[in-house]
């Protein structure tokens, strides 16, 4: 095998845990690591250590490095930080769902969660667009597997992850707590008080290697001040902003 081409991945199942947290439905997996479903594999995610060559990579390199590191021993399941709650307010703009609440105060800038799922391609992606055209009669979702899956386009729990590297992280059938997280709108007047952030998750023993992910974190004090200042009290819903494209896709269509 020549250097610089990716090394095959075992074939990892989806890590879940007989552990589940209080609320969780019966019919979605509870994972404590991301699922990624053949011919996806980790490689994908991981992140080089030394800068690569060539215009502009060094700057996406920068970008990359500069992520925050989040230790694998900050990723406990269940979650000790959150509750998830069923919604019992007629007010309540989900009324009937779940919501994430907090357990504790979590301070501002607080990691929170990873935003577990099944990593996929996704749909706009060049390697999801080439699956899709070499495809004559089959369904996008049998022509890779999870590839080119177009069924994740209507997703309500569908978040990218780098949209360079065209992929995403599905947790509408497998997930943890962070998919019952829901948007601020119409919930706190004042605005989200989390927000999805990229970061890198040390995997396998110390010092392990560096993944690319999705983390919930608590908003920083940053440029609004005032009530984000204060980070989540105790028994706060956890809302973030899905934005704007979210909601417009649901309207149209
Ligand atoms: C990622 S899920 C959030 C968890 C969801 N409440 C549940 O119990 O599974 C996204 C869905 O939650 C609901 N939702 C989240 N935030 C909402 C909001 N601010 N207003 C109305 N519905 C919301 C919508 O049905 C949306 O499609």
């Amino acid at each position: 095998m020549s250097k610089g081409q990716p090394h095959p991945q075992p074939q990892r199942s989806p890590k879940t845990s007989n552990q589940l947290p209080k609320n969780w439905p019966r019919e979605i997996s509870y994972l404590t690591s991301i699922h990624i479903p053949q011919p996806l594999s980790s490689s994908l995610l991981h992140i080089q250590v030394n800068p690569p060559t060539g215009s502009n990579a060094g700057d996406r390199f920068d970008s990359i490095s500069s992520l925050p590191i989040i230790e694998s021993r900050a990723t406990v399941s269940p979650n000790p930080l959150v509750r998830i709650t069923p919604i019992t307010s007629a007010s309540h703009p989900a009324n009937g769902q779940y919501g994430l609440f907090a357990a504790r105060a979590l301070p501002p800038s607080t990691f929170i969660i990873l935003y577990l799922g099944t990593l996929h391609r996704s749909c706009n992606s060049p390697a999801a667009e080439e699956a899709n055209a070499s495809s004559s009669s089959a369904t996008s979702s049998s022509i890779t597997g999870s590839t080119a899956d177009s069924s994740y386009a209507t997703s309500d729990y569908d978040l990218s992850l780098d949209r360079d590297l065209g992929l995403a992280i599905d947790a509408s059938k497998c997930g943890n707590e962070a998919r019952f997280i829901n948007d601020y709108r119409g919930i706190r007047p004042a605005g989200p008080n989390a927000e999805f952030r990229d970061c890198l998750v040390q995997v396998g023993p110390a010092p392990g290697r560096l993944e690319r992910r999705i983390g919930v974190f608590v908003l920083s004090p940053g440029k609004a001040g005032g009530a984000r200042a204060k980070g989540i009290a105790k028994g706060e819903e956890i809302v973030v902003s899905y934005g704007k494209g979210f909601w417009n896709a649901r309207k149209d269509g």
